[in-house]
């Protein structure tokens, strides 16, 4: 028996939190401070606040011209096929709402000229190398969450899975990946011995191909996924990491000693400056550039990037990308490689990002988008190129 006062007071809640959320921070952070400082709200409102509010963003800048509800129940009908929001507010919906998504589709075509190609921003801009399609439908679920198992702990990682009743897809013998949400911190015994790591993310690795005794720099190393990634690939190799930010690196100080590297350099860099007076004339034999980006490529995770996004953010990152690629290219011995990366759909951030390498004394190796969306997992770019 649907509660319609319920449903009525949950809908409320959505819309309050809704128009409090200034999107000066993501989603889940503002969430997580919100629930804080309403502590009245039981678990199960949570639940349902978030995922209205997940549902919600998923519909991008769709239909902008409805009202909250009517934006909600159309993001609902998309993303579930069963909901009693649905009901309430839309109610000609819920004969279709087992359809497929292309049925449905077509239906809020006919009905509510809905175009798909209203959702993602700046599709235009969108690298012909994705395939756009898939891409902007993958949007409408939300994303798997993956680990990479360290070399050596498989077994051990799986067996203490099934023991507790998590359940896994195995990708391959030491990636898996589980239904978001699944709480893996919570059992002890495998911590230290596995990473959470996007299976994009995991696949950079192809193009390091560094050699044990080299030195290479991580230049935004943040909390350290691709730092470990590298030593775990390649351990032998010596490693300066660094970043803009020092909370970030405190905390890739823990993700590293938790994997078990301890050896390497950590220093704090601003690389919109000349990091000449902290680096001197020093030369790597290989340089991550996991650069800041618009992260459209997660966009799966965090779909209220979608509504926030404009033109202006999108040169804001391509002019900043720029400039600390200027910075960045000095530090590299010639014949060695630098590993661009961003998790980025946007052409101007990637290939065009490229073509200006090139323009600096860089030849092109191979470059790639890793398409997560069959997998639910992320979209990412990485390209290998070799100073001349
Ligand atoms: C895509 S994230 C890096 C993710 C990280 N490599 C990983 O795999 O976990 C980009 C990083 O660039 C850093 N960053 C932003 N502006 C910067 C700047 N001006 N100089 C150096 N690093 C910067 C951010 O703090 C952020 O940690």
């Amino acid at each position: 028996m649907i509660n319609e006062k319920r449903l009525e007071q949950q809908l409320r809640t959505f819309e309050r939190i809704l128009l409090s959320y200034k999107f000066e921070e993501p989603l889940s952070r503002f969430l997580t401070s919100y629930y804080k400082q309403n502590r009245q709200m039981g678990s199960n409102d949570r639940r349902v606040a978030s995922r209205l509010l997940y549902n919600y963003f998923r519909l991008g800048k769709g239909l902008q011209d409805l009202s909250i509800l009517t934006r909600l129940a159309i993001s609902e009908f998309l993303c579930t096929s069963s909901s009693d929001f649905i009901a309430l507010i839309e109610p000609k919906l819920i004969p279709y709402i087992e359809e497929s998504l292309d049925k449905k589709l077509s239906y809020l075509e006919k009905e509510y000229k809905f175009s798909i190609n209203t959702v993602f921003p700046l599709i235009d801009k969108v690298s012909n190398m994705i395939d756009l399609d898939r891409f902007i439908l993958g949007h409408f679920k939300q994303p798997d969450l993956f680990i990479r198992i360290h070399s050596g702990q498989e077994e051990t990682v799986k067996r203490a899975l099934k023991e507790n009743g998590i359940d896994y897809n195995e990708i391959s013998k030491n990636s898996l990946s589980f239904v978001n949400g699944s709480q893996l911190d919570k059992i002890k015994s495998i911590q230290g011995k596995y990473e959470v790591q996007d299976l994009s993310s995991q696949k950079t690795g192809n193009l390091f191909k560094a050699v044990d005794s080299e030195s290479w720099w991580d230049a935004c190393a943040g909390s350290g996924g691709k730092s470990i990634l590298l030593k775990q690939l390649h351990s032998g190799v010596k490693l300066l990491v660094s970043d803009s930010r020092n909370t970030i690196l405190r905390n890739l100080d823990s993700r590293l000693a938790n994997s078990n590297i301890t050896e390497y350099r950590r220093k704090i860099i601003d690389l919109t400056k000349n990091p000449v007076s902290v680096l001197s004339n020093e030369l790597f034999d290989g340089i991550i550039l996991d650069i800041p980006c618009s992260g459209s490529g997660t966009w799966g995770r965090s779909p209220e990037g979608m509504t926030s996004f404009s033109e202006e953010k999108l040169k804001y990152y391509s002019d900043l990308q720029r400039q600390i690629i200027e910075n960045v290219i000095k530090h590299i011995r010639p014949g060695k490689p630098l590993i661009y990366i961003t998790c980025s759909i946007y052409k101007q951030e990637n290939e065009d990002q490229v073509a200006f390498l090139e323009t600096k004394g860089f030849k092109l190796e191979e470059m790639t988008y890793f398409e997560g969306t069959a997998d639910r997992a992320d979209t990412l770019f990485a390209a290998r190129l070799v100073a001349i």
